[in-house]
């Protein structure tokens, strides 16, 4: 093989290694689809517990089913003490990410079925994460915020009970609509990298809770889940929506990033951003959050008109630090809150992997470096 006969795609763009029925992207168009549903749909009319169901089963529950899953979440949702132990004893300066990173980690040590890799072992593990995410991120928040951790409150949401669990109050209707609308909009998004390294992971039979962590680990970076904590770094350096020109002029002299802008699949508007930037504009109007919002709207202009013909535009992270903030989060959260959702997605395609072909994923490399070079030893080198 040389490289004159070798197409290398250095990002694996266009690769595709996998059947899946979970997740439709047209990044030509900006279309997102659940198993089918419309994302804006599901946005609007449903639940993220509903959502959950769909990507597990593949299709929208019943009301008894969605009751008995509702239910199940709920059973599954308290942590081990030792954990809640742990969690205080971590350090305040952690970033939460490396924080639920640990905390899933030790989750996978604690469960003395850890390697249980049966259909309905996974299913089950699968539940208790989806439960679980929520109630260890609200718990190293109040942690870090020196209160004390609650325990899930019965009688609430999945939403519901996050938002109580992080903030110590009952959420009002819009505040449990405006997380779940969040929470749905970043549940699931095909083989993005996180998906991606939790499926490379899971294929060498590496345990679910592995397979999470490491799903985890490549959220966190600035190019994925990272990008919402990255777009409020920016809308801080920037300062005002005066700055936005000059701002954006120094970016790309030095060919920086607009970040939560562009995207490897879609080549137009992300759909999610759009329902974001409709909740983000509400809640701006409503709360006073309107600087950010108007330096968004502002970066979304003048950036557009500069990238906007290559293809960029704003992703699904790009307005939704507005709508966390408003809802009681500081900006180290808004990645954490990313895999309160993704969570289900993650579970969905390691389960759907397992049932089409659970094979080792291992791509190749073309060489470039020498071969037979004679070895010398370390005293003549
Ligand atoms: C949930 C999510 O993961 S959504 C994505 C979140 N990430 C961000 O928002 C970070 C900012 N965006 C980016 O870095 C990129 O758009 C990515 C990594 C997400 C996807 O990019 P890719 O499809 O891999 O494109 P690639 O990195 O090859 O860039 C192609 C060209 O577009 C430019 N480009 C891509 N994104 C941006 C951006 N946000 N701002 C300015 N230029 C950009 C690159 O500089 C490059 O230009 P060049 O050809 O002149 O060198
Ligand atoms: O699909 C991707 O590459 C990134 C993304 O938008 C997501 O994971 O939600």
């Amino acid at each position: 093989m040389s490289a004159t006969t070798v197409n290398i795609a250095r990002g694996l763009e266009d690769v595709i290694f996998t059947e899946s029925s979970l997740c439709y992207i047209d990044g030509d168009q900006g279309k997102l689809y659940y198993s089918g549903y419309k994302i804006q749909d599901l946005a609007e009319y449903s639940t993220f517990e509903e959502v959950s169901y769909l990507l597990l089963h593949g299709k929208l529950p019943t009301r008894a089913e969605l009751k008995a899953f509702s239910a199940a979440l709920v059973a599954e949702r308290a942590l081990p003490r030792s954990l809640i132990r742990n969690i205080k004893a971590y350090p305040k300066t952690a970033h939460p990410m490396s924080a639920l990173r640990t905390a899933i980690s030790e989750l996978g040590m604690l469960d003395p079925h850890e390697d249980e890799i049966s259909p309905e072992g996974l299913y089950q593990k699968s539940l208790s994460l989806i439960a679980k995410f929520p109630t260890v991120v609200a718990a190293i928040k109040r942690s870090r915020e020196g209160l004390s951790i609650l325990a899930p409150r019965k009688g609430l949401s999945h939403a519901a009970n996050f938002l109580y669990m992080s903030t110590g109050k009952v959420p009002s209707k819009e505040e449990t609509k405006l997380m779940d609308v969040a929470l749905i909009l970043q549940a699931e998004h095909g083989f993005n990298a996180s998906t991606f390294t939790a499926i490379a992971a899971y294929s060498t039979q590496a345990d679910l809770y592995s397979s999470i962590v490491a799903a985890i680990s490549a959220l966190k970076g600035p190019r994925h889940g990272g990008a919402n904590e990255a777009v409020m770094k920016m809308l801080a350096e920037i300062g005002s929506p005066e700055r936005v020109s000059s701002w954006l002029a120094e970016l790309q002299a030095k060919k920086g990033r607009v970040m939560g802008m562009g995207h490897r699949v879609y080549k137009a508007y992300d759909p999610r951003a759009g329902v974001l930037n409709k909740y983000a504009a509400e809640v701006a109007a409503k709360h006073g959050h309107s600087k950010e919002y108007a330096i968004l709207k502002e970066v979304e202009r003048q950036a557009g008109a500069i990238y906007n013909p290559k293809g960029i535009y704003p992703n699904v992270d790009f307005y939704s630090g507005v709508v966390y903030s408003d809802l009681g989060y500081g900006l180290e959260f808004f990645t954490p809150i990313f895999a309160v959702a993704r969570i289900s997605g993650w579970t969905a395609h390691i389960l759907e992997y397992t049932k089409v072909d659970n094979r080792l994923l291992r791509p190749d490399s073309l060489y470039t470096g020498k071969l037979d070079v004679p070895y010398v030893p370390i005293t003549k080198r």
